[in-house]
């Protein structure tokens, strides 16, 4: 009954939300990584735009550029030539007025920390008062299922647990956009499944702009409502698919016959840009 409820919605796009401002604007942009085996063309000629309350992923194979696009959006690199706008700044003036939340492959969370303290180390640094650092803490480990856990350390914790804490610690400022480098990579599939609700429902409640780096084919056309299929040597954008499945999605979608056609696509866009014989 669920499926046939959702090949309804599939049909159109009530649920879809008007496309809101560009938070990310990237033109021509290119990063070549000067090596001492000489130059890595990391990303080419990388044109892309997300607006607000998009949830794009990337998806490409292993070293087309995914992670350094992420980390240039974060000013964590600068690229070669072209341009970028975070929320029409600069990189560097978006990640100083803490304009989003980046949440790492691994949960890297300090063990010798509470999940609560550990949840309210970036509200020390950026010097909230007590109170409101425990407000925010108990607010966003409540978001990501993790009310009760407050005062465990990390490693009583399993490893979805540990990276739903560290998407907590990325929210508890409040950060309109959050940039997310392939966090669910390392867990089973039945964890993932269930992280995947999880921040889809957080996404669906919370409004943000998400942008998710994924080697999963299925996730990335579960989650996403635009999808960036990159391919390597250099790193570019081959395809952009958007998806238009309603945004409170479960997971049943996946045997419709529009999910399928997605994923096809993307595994098309994938194939397409990859040399196998590497
Ligand atoms: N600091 C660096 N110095 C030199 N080369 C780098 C550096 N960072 C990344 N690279 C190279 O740039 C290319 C893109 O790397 P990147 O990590 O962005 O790929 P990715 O698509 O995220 O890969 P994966 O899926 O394996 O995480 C790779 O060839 C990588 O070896």
């Amino acid at each position: 009954m669920q499926v046939e409820g959702v090949d309804r919605d599939l049909g159109g796009t009530a649920d879809a939300a008007p496309a809101g401002k560009p938070v990310i604007s990237v033109e021509d942009l290119s990063l070549t990584f000067e090596t001492g085996d000489g130059p890595v063309y990391a990303l080419s000629s990388v044109d892309l735009t997300v607006n607000e309350g998009d949830f794009v992923s990337f998806i490409g194979p292993s070293g087309c550029g995914k992670t350094t696009l992420l980390r240039v959006i974060a000013d964590l690199e600068r690229q070669t030539s072209g341009s970028i706008k975070v929320n029409g700044l600069t990189p560097e003036q978006a990640r100083l007025q803490r304009h989003y939340g980046y949440v790492f492959q691994a949960p890297a969370l300090y063990p010798w920390r509470t999940i609560e303290r550990n949840v309210m180390l970036p509200l020390e640094v950026m010097g909230f008062p007590a109170a409101e650092r425990k407000e925010r803490a108990a607010r966003n480990l409540e978001l990501v299922n993790l009310k009760g856990f407050e005062k465990k350390f990390p490693w009583q914790l399993s490893g979805g647990m540990q990276q739903r804490a560290s998407i907590a610690r990325a929210l508890c400022f409040d950060p309109h956009l959050m940039l997310m480098d392939e966090p669910f990579g390392a867990l089973d599939e039945i964890v993932r499944d269930k992280l995947n609700d999880q921040l889809l429902h957080l996404w669906r409640t919370t409004r943000k702009t998400v942008v998710f780096v994924t080697h999963s084919i299925p996730e990335a056309v579960y989650l996403s409502t635009k999808i960036v299929v990159m391919s390597p040597r250099p790193g570019r954008i081959i395809d952009i698919i958007d998806c238009n499945f309603p945004r409170d999605r479960t997971l049943h979608i996946r045997e419709t016959q529009e999910f399928q056609e997605v994923a096809h696509r993307v595994r098309d866009g994938l194939h397409a840009g990859h040399s196998y014989d590497d």
